[in-house]
């Protein structure tokens, strides 16, 4: 028997994975978590017939949140709070997000970065639900109809890895799981896409990990991974099934240790885009903006040293020097000032090694033959104005480097970008310790704020959380075809924009988390602006709104648990009240 066969006979009751759906008239037969919420009232408990099913008191949601977090402080260690979110977010769908969106920097470390890294690594040991989609290379030819199995009608976007890199942490294989899980919940919470509409894959693709293989505990496929062309065909495959099933959906490809060739393979034929290229290379970009203006040192002037050349170092350098380019410089002057370094030291294209197709772009060719292979002499060649961290390894921006940069720099650009926290090539307190309180700083994952000669000192979080909502909303909302450069540059700029007076005031870079979901509108109306600009659009009846309509608009169409609870009431009550008036 083919699987396709297998596959279509074994079509049983659903999955597990909840759905805001509820009994109402044409909303679907299942109950869902919003039917069991203990806020609703009597009236609308009986009409679903859930009523003696929950406990007798209708409460309001601040007694569910006070319970939420009293039990969440209460979990010893940080997985257990992770599980415990974890579960109210597939059983209280939206008392979670209600209680996510209240209290965002409290709760994104513990659903997001950093906590999100422990728990792809013990993946399979602490799984408890199925919370995604797994695809396996064994299902290759089969793609399509292992798609049919997820329960959900619609799907309006998708986070996908392979696992190969996850965060800083190398390849988890199909542990990787959390990041989609993490990053859909984020896309739901700080943009409001729905979350019954967002669909977390992972390709089991195998895994070059062999610890992995030797865990009994692993539940992926315990086999190398597969070549570049066995991935190219699975890839185009998975591409082709996904869009036939939901025709409008927008693919964020995650976390895969070389992802170049999808995102040239189908960025131009595909809804897609890639979130550690493109969207760390918008997120960065943003914070350079208000960093370099802030600094008075002229855009031609600035020299950036990024340590680690992967695809989020490139594509942060990428989308800077587009800036650089619009502020006047010519490409190729753009380009010189950014000097890259790898595991073999100062990237040059006469360092004797073959360089990786990506490397060759801002290799430099004007050292003389000299090749330099440790950062503080790199440091002490080049002088840069800004250091970037982006090599997944943890504390390298010593107090060696950081002294330099600030004897270098009244005010040195240093950003330790790498996740999480522990692959930080700096923490916050050490980068403000060690330039007397000078730098400038963003970190990938969130650190606390720190006390130097009695100064508190805050630090700013250069993570793609603030831009990938809007570039996922913007996309969906503008019906766009594809996700074009001037969309992600367009969420740079319009993150760039979005400090308020405070913010401003006390020289950020990023807005506060906590402001996340307005600034998400912003985001996603300058995306919606550039797909419109661009031709790419298909939603075109919101060409001709103002700012403020399109704003509106956006806010309209964002997800909002607390509507969903409102609305409810309100359905059923005025279902009661008709048919009471036509007895
Ligand atoms: N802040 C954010 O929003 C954000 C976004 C994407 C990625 N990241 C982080 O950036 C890091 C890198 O991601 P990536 O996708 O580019 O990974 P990658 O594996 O593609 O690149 C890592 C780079 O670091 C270099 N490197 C590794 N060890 C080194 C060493 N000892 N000395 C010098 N260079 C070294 C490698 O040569 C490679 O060029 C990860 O930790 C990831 O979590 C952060
Ligand atoms: O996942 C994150 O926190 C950011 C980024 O995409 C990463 O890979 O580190
Ligand atoms: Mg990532």
């Amino acid at each position: 028997m083919s699987s396709t066969t297998k596959f279509a006979s074994e079509s049983g009751p659903a999955p597990s994975v909840k759905h805001t759906q509820s009994f109402l008239p044409g909303r679907g037969a299942a109950p869902s978590s919003s039917d069991y919420d203990t806020s609703l009232s009597v009236e609308v408990r009986k009409y679903l017939r859930t009523y003696g099913l929950t406990p007798p008191n209708v409460e309001s949601f601040e007694v569910q949140a006070e319970r939420c977090l009293k039990q969440l402080e209460q979990k010893a260690t940080a997985i257990d709070k992770y599980l415990y979110l974890s579960n109210l977010r597939n059983n209280h769908t939206d008392l979670f997000y209600r209680l996510a969106m209240d209290h965002m920097k409290e709760l994104t470390p513990l659903v997001y970065t950093p906590v999100v890294g422990e728990a792809c690594i013990r993946w399979s040991e602490i799984y408890q639900q199925p919370e995604g989609l797994y695809l396996s290379y064994a299902d290759k030819g089969n793609l399509a109809s292992v798609i049919q199995n997820w329960p959900a009608q619609n799907v309006e976007i998708t986070v996908v890895t392979d696992g190969s890199r996850i965060l800083g942490l190398g390849d988890l294989g199909i542990n990787g799981m959390g990041i989609p899980v993490g990053k859909l919940a984020l896309y739901t919470a700080c943009a409001g896409i729905r979350p019954d509409l967002t669909l977390p894959l992972t390709l089991d693709l195998g895994t070059n990990n062999e610890a992995l293989w030797e865990d009994p505990l692993y539940m992926g496929s315990k086999r190398p991974k597969i070549s570049c062309e066995e991935e190219r065909e699975f890839m185009d495959e998975l591409m082709a099934a996904l869009t036939q099933r939901w025709p409008g959906i927008v693919i964020q490809f995650e976390d895969f240790k070389n992802p170049f060739p999808s995102l040239e393979r189908y960025r131009n034929t595909y809804t897609c885009f890639n979130d550690d290229i493109q969207g760390t290379g918008a997120v960065i970009l943003a914070g350079v903006i208000n960093a370099v203006k802030n600094s008075g040192i002229p855009v031609k002037d600035q020299r950036a040293v990024f340590y680690g050349a992967g695809s989020a170092g490139v594509g942060v350098a990428k989308q800077i020097v587009e800036w650089f380019v619009k502020e006047g410089l010519t490409e190729d002057e753009a380009r010189k000032c950014f000097w890259f370094v790898d595991t073999k030291g100062l990237i040059t294209l006469d360092r004797g090694d073959k360089l990786a197709d990506h490397k060759v772009y801002f290799a430099r060719d004007d050292n003389n033959g000299k090749q330099i292979k440790e950062l503080i002499d790199i440091i002490d060649e080049v002088k840069p104005t800004i250091l970037m961290g982006l090599s997944t390894i943890g504390g390298v921006f010593d107090k060696q480097v950081l002294n330099r940069m600030a004897e270098l720099n009244k005010h040195p650009i240093i950003f330790p970008l790498s996740n999480p926290s522990a692959n930080s090539e700096c923490t916050f307190a050490d980068a403000i310790k060690y330039t007397e309180g000078r730098a400038v700083f963003a970190s990938g994952s969130p650190f606390q704020p720190t006390m130097y000669q009695g100064v508190l000192y805050h630090a700013g979080q250069g993570n793609n959380m603030y831009v990938f909502p809007g570039i996922g909303m913007g996309t969906i909302l503008s019906k766009a075809v594809i996700v074009t450069q001037n969309m992600i540059y367009a969420s740079a700029t319009s993150l760039s924009t979005a400090l308020n007076e405070d913010e401003k005031k006390k020289g950020l870079l990023y807005p506060d988390v906590s402001r996340i979901r307005e600034v998400s509108v912003i985001v996603t109306r300058g995306v919606i602006r550039a797909a419109q600009k661009d031709g790419v659009d298909r939603e075109i009846t919101i060409r001709e709104f103002t700012d403020e309509q399109l704003d509106e608009w956006i806010r309209q169409r964002m997800y909002d648990p607390r509507k969903v609870h409102d609305s409810l009431e309100k359905e059923v009550k005025g279902l009661l009240q008709n048919a009471v008036s036509r007895q």
